[in-house]
């Protein structure tokens, strides 16, 4: 069965990759394409950055861009998400999430909304880098003391939230292999005199800069050795076939939230 699928953030990196991407799919179809209000391609086709006419046009109006709609996937920011989300419910639509940022409240609600539909949620959706997650629980309880854990992103200039949403995932699950609460016990950066570091810490540095598409690595630091994990995406092409595997993993299900961990059979 065809999967009617409508893009939010339609004119943005991650949105144009994916209108590519559904288009290209046989099993998908764009219905749907949503973006701000003001945008100055609001009213344009689609497909037009790309040289391919979809037949959709991009819209502002929220209820337009649902209205065929089975799927939504949303790459935006957390407050537009979250109106999106809302609309989802009103029309029955599913939902696969990848904006990052989120603070409490905002993870809380797309948690309610899940209850009302089925929703992927997921800071990376990259095979690659959900296969790093696992690997990465593996380090951790083999590595558990006499190393120090420090977590290294990389990202464009424009990206807004930091750390990435993948480097607070890779946090999580470092701190859950080795029964800490990150909460406790995460650095975010370091200046000054900041004295010894803290053996049960887990520290976060970002860098930005120019086109860096998203580099992760973690590093277990030791005496004498230290092991680091690292995962380098060159494309965003990876991250858009991941939202429409997610979108395959969605088409039987009903209400309920889930990660790529989930989608990938990883859990
Ligand atoms: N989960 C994953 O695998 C990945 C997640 N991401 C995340 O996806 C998000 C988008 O990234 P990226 O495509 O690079 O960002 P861009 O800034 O290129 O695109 C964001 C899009 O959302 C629109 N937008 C901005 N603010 C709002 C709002 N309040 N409501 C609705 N739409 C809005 C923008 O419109 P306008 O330009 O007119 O402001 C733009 O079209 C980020 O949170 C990023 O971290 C990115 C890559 C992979
Ligand atoms: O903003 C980006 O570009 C990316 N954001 C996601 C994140 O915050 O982890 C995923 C990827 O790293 C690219």
């Amino acid at each position: 069965m065809t999967m009617r699928i409508a893009i939010a953030g339609a004119t943005g990196r991650m949105g144009r990759m994916l209108i590519d991407t559904v288009c290209d799919a046989d099993d998908a179809q764009l219905v749907g394409a949503l973006d701000v209000p003001g945008n100055p391609l609001v009213g344009r086709d689609a497909g037009e950055f790309s040289g391919r006419a979809t037949g959709v046009a991009i819209t502002a109006d929220l209820d337009a861009a649902l209205a065929e709609a089975d799927f939504l996937i949303d790459f935006t920011r957390p407050e537009g998400t979250l109106r999106h989300l809302e609309a989802c419910l009103d029309h029955g639509v599913k939902a696969v999430i990848g904006t990052t940022g989120f603070d409490a409240a905002g993870k809380a609600a797309i948690d309610a909304a899940a209850k009302r539909t089925a929703v992927v949620f997921a800071p990376n959706m990259a095979v690659g880098v959900n296969a790093t997650f696992k690997l990465l629980e593996v380090a951790a309880k083999i590595l558990s003391s006499g190393y120090d854990i420090e977590i290294i992103e990389a990202h464009h200039r424009h990206k807004v939230d930091a750390p990435s949403g993948t480097a607070l995932r890779m946090g999580e699950v470092l701190a859950q292999a080795l029964g800490r609460d990150l909460k406790q016990v995460a650095v975010y950066g370091r200046e000054g005199v900041t004295g010894e570091r803290d053996p049960s810490t887990i520290g976060f540095a970002t860098v930005r800069g120019g086109d860096i598409v998203g580099d992760h690595t973690v590093m277990f630091a030791g005496i004498g050795e230290r092991i680091e994990i690292t995962h380098r995406s060159s494309s965003r092409v990876t991250y858009a076939h991941g939202a429409l595997r997610a979108c395959r993993f969605l088409a039987g299900r009903g209400e309920g939230l889930y990660d790529m961990q989930d989608v990938l059979g990883l859990r």
